[in-house]
């Protein structure tokens, strides 16, 4: 299989005030987000000007793989497209079509298996593909990236420094405090052909952090960010009681690592930089959170190197990975799809 291009593919987020809304009504069509919460969290976006940082993030990440790839002789072009904002992906799809583009490599932002992190990705992928018709490039998706070097390392690298800011002296009584998007308790039992497979691979990326940067050190894995009806359940506990029950145990200090995420988007920066931290300081808790790898050199790299497996396949030791989880390629069809979406 010969490939002409890559394609970044994120989430996308709007950057004026006017777009708050039409981009959260593109994210929850067909989803079952109540309008109370959607009004919360068009507050959260209209706290920072309307803007989102993770479209600025993807530009700067576009100009790291190019030139990671212009550095290491990867002669293919770079193209970038959202799932829910502009740039947007079907517009991309139009773009690679008229250049010329037969068969691209898509990298998404999110690490994970599971309805929301990947399957959703094919279908958007496949719904921008319908969208431009008959002669649409074909676009395929580079594999789960949740135990690669260069992903696991520069998170373990940012949970090391956050830990050197805090006490050395309350070492014994300090936390490190993994998180993750929350999912429906459904969608987590349907994630990977076998089920459980969102947790399961961040139970794994968690250990390979942890085991990194502070070996010894007790973590837990904990959620953030949960929407939907109250009624429908989702992967708990939330981050905030977590804090509460930790100080409760005579804990005094958190490092907070959201190794649910590859940058310090809204969620990242709303839910833990604004709302964890201020449940952090009403209890007294020492609060620090973990960067993300953003623009790390390792995680650039990385995109290269899934790049470049996918090109020489018969090359198996390329395919570096750190954890025992299966692993495969291409998902089989059904994976990840909620029998009932919630
Ligand atoms: C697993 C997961 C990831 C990680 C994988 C990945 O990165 O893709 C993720 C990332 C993100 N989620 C984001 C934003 C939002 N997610 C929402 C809603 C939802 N997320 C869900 C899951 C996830 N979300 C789910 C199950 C829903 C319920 C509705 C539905 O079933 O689809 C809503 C609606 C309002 C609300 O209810 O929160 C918004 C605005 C942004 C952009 C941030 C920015 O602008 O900087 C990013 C990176
Ligand atoms: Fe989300």
């Amino acid at each position: 299989m010969s490939y002409d291009a890559v394609v970044l593919i994120s989430f996308g987020g709007p950057e004026r005030p006017e777009d708050v809304l039409p981009f959260l009504a593109n994210v929850t069509r067909g989803r079952n987000v109540p309008p109370d919460r959607l009004a919360e969290v068009a507050e959260h976006y209209q706290h920072f000007g309307g803007v989102s940082p993770i479209n600025q993030q993807c530009r700067d990440l576009l100009a790291a793989i190019r030139a990671d790839f212009a550095a290491n002789g990867l002669d293919l072009p770079v193209y970038w497209g959202n799932r829910n904002w502009h740039p947007m992906l079907a517009d991309t799809v139009a773009q690679l079509r008229d250049d010329g583009i037969r068969s691209a490599l898509g990298f998404v932002t999110s690490a994970y298996g599971g309805y929301s992190s990947c399957r959703q990705y094919l279908e958007d992928i496949s719904t921008a593909r319908a969208a431009v018709g008959p002669d649409a490039p074909r676009i395929e998706k580079l594999r789960q990236y949740w135990d690669h070097p260069g992903f696991v390392e520069p998170h373990a690298d940012a949970v090391a420094n956050a830990l050197a800011t805090l006490d050395p002296g309350r070492r014994d009584s300090t936390r490190l405090v993994f998180t993750a998007h929350s999912i429906p308790v459904s969608m987590a039992a349907s994630a990977g052909p076998q089920g459980g497979r969102y947790e399961a691979q961040l139970r794994e990326t968690a250990a390979l952090v942890a085991e990194r940067a502070a070996p010894g050190l007790p973590y837990d894995l904990v959620w953030q960010s949960r929407s939907g009806p109250p009624q429908v359940p989702w992967l708990e506990p939330d981050v905030n009681d977590h804090l509460r029950a930790l100080a409760a145990d005579g804990v005094t200090s958190v490092v907070v690592s959201p190794i649910g995420f590859v940058s310090d988007h809204l969620e990242v920066v709303w839910d833990l930089d604004t709302e964890a931290a201020a449940t952090a300081k009403q209890l007294g808790l020492d609060y620090v959170r973990a960067g993300t790898p953003g623009t790390d050199p390792r995680f650039v790299a990385m995109v290269r190197e899934l790049v470049t497996e996918r090109l020489n396949p018969a090359d198996t030791a390329a395919r570096r990975r750190l954890g025992t989880l299966p692993a495969w390629d291409t998902c089989p069809t059904g994976c990840c799809q909620p029998a009932r979406r919630p």
